[in-house]
């Protein structure tokens, strides 16, 4: 059997490279600062008789261009389609990681949330209702503490289920002012006709609106002799997506 493919995206310093040695056992340098994981590294874990492929990707706040990281995480995200992107936020600081959340639930509904490092949570008394986020975000929602091993299992299952198919995910669906609404509706027939049905056509519609060039430079490496719609040729009215 093929294994299933995570790929673990998340905001630097959440403990994405820990949760991954302790399911790899593998020894992928972990510390207390930003930008530790600059190589994406590979490892294995098997869970009820299942191999599983685990990606390491460098911590980025977004996946917009801004960096190499982001390209990375968002190249492979977009290009190699893991079965599970595990989106690892810091419980301590929720507001802020969910915006990498959102930005990959743009791209794909194949995605667990997993919020780390719920024993500095519970120290500061902060209280998440898990529920409620799975259900406003329409995917499953974990609690874990990678450094205590605690909820690891759940997790685990949460991610065969996502994994197997088994788990429907009705990803949050963000809508954009009328402008923006319109510039993708005007984009989105060219990118689907260009990129085909597996890539992501909306979310890319709108970074080729947000003048994304270096996403436009990789498409244009996958797709080879295709041309990539210019949005400034294809939207009438200049119009700039920014979230
Ligand atoms: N208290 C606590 N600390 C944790 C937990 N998980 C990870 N840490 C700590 O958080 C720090 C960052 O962990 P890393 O695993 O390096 O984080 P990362 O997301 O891989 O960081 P980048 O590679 O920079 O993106 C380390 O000091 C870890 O020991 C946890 O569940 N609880
Ligand atoms: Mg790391």
């Amino acid at each position: 059997m093929t294994p299933y493919t995570v790929a673990f995206a998340g905001n630097p310093n959440t403990g994405k490279s820990t949760l991954f040695n302790l399911l790899t056992g593998m020894r992928q340098h972990t510390g207390n600062w930003a930008g530790k994981t600059v190589i994406t590294a590979e490892g294995e874990f098997t869970h009820n008789n299942r191999l599983y492929r685990a990606i390491d990707l460098p911590g980025t706040y977004s996946l917009y261009s801004n960096s190499a990281d982001e390209e990375a995480a968002r190249d492979y995200i977009i290009f190699e389609q893991p079965d599970v992107t595990l989106v690892v936020l810091d419980a301590t600081s929720l507001e802020r990681n969910l915006n990498l959340a959102l930005q990959v639930l743009e791209i794909t509904g194949r995605a667990v949330v997993c919020i780390n490092l719920i024993d500095e949570a519970h120290k500061l008394g902060i209280e998440i209702n898990l529920e409620a986020i799975s259900a406003r975000l329409g995917v499953p929602v974990v609690a874990i503490s990678a450094r205590n091993k605690i909820g690891i299992e759940a997790l685990l299952d949460q991610i065969e289920r996502v994994a197997s198919g088994t788990y429907t995910a009705e990803p949050l669906h963000i809508a954009y002012n009328e402008e923006i609404e319109r510039g993708i509706a005007q984009l989105l027939p060219m990118v689907e006709q260009t990129v085909g049905r597996s890539y992501p056509a909306r979310w890319i519609a709108l970074r080729l609106l947000d003048g994304d060039e270096s996403l436009m430079a990789s498409l244009q490496n996958r797709m080879n002799s295709q041309t990539i719609p210019d949005p400034k040729e294809a939207v009438r009215h200049g119009v700039t997506a920014c979230h």
